[in-house]
């Protein structure tokens, strides 16, 4: 019989941009997480949710939308990144639902029992103020020149636009403060996989004494 997890732990991890946090979800999912991608999800709630789309537009435009209704990523980013207000703007219209959504979802994970974690891959944890809500917080660091260096490559930023998005977040030095558990992606892929496994087993111990805490509960 396949084994039931009734009170899955609640992970966040968080970073920056380009620090390695959907490749440390990444290796979650393999070992048998359930991984929630926040940026997959406001992606979704913006191309579905209608009310979203209209006040998206009315705030910043149609032309972020095309003929067909598609969200240009790129026009939305660069009026979104361009000062603190029109980044505050765009936060103001799509956090509140997709807080909602995270939610839902993190219910529907539990609810199935089927996995021990269920995380949830966010950059925005602290600035959204919704750390409150995980068992644990995982931060996923590395130095800025570094996380810059990565991003380009992924997907060709450039200098400018990396740095506008950095300066709507949090520095990942106070980040790393705050979380229960801080993985350093300073080096390889490899060496990234052997630490998130080792913080992986713990929260996989702390997950078992949960599950015994709780086990009364009907
Ligand atoms: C403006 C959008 C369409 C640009 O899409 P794009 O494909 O270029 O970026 P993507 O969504 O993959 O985000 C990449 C990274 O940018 C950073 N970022 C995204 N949104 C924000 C924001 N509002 N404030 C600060 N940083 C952000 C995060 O580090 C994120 O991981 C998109 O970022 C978006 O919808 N943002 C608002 C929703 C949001 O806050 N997402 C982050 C969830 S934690
Ligand atoms: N240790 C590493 N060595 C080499 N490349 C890496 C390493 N860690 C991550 N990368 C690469 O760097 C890029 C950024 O990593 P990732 O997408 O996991 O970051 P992120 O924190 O989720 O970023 P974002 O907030 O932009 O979504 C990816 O292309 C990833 O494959």
């Amino acid at each position: 019989m396949k084994k039931e997890y009734r009170f899955p732990l609640l992970v966040a991890i968080t970073g920056g941009i380009g620090s390695g946090q959907t490749t440390v979800a990444n290796f979650f999912k393999k070992w048998g997480a359930w991984v929630i991608n926040a940026d997959e999800k406001a992606k979704e709630i913006i191309q579905k949710d209608r009310s979203v789309k209209r006040i998206l537009a009315q705030t910043f435009g149609k032309e972020i939308f095309n003929r067909q209704g598609k969200l240009n990523t790129q026009k939305l980013a660069a009026l979104a990144f361009k000062d603190e207000i029109s980044t505050q703007k765009l936060n103001q219209i799509v956090h509140p639902r997709m807080v909602a959504y995270l939610i839902e979802e993190l219910e529907r994970a539990r609810f199935s029992r089927k996995y021990p974690i269920v995380a949830i891959d966010a950059a925005l944890i602290y600035e959204i103020s919704i750390e409150q809500m995980f068992d644990a917080v995982v931060t996923v660091y590395a130095p800025i020149e570094l996380r810059y260096k990565r991003v380009k490559q992924r997907d060709g930023m450039t200098r400018s636009d990396f740095f506008a998005r950095v300066n709507k977040q949090i520095p990942l030095e106070e980040k790393r403060q705050w979380a229960d558990f801080v993985i350093d992606n300073s080096g390889s892929l490899d060496e990234l996989e052997k630490q998130s496994w080792a913080v992986y087993e713990k929260l996989l111990n702390m997950q078992e004494k949960k599950e015994r805490q709780l086990k009364h509960i009907s």
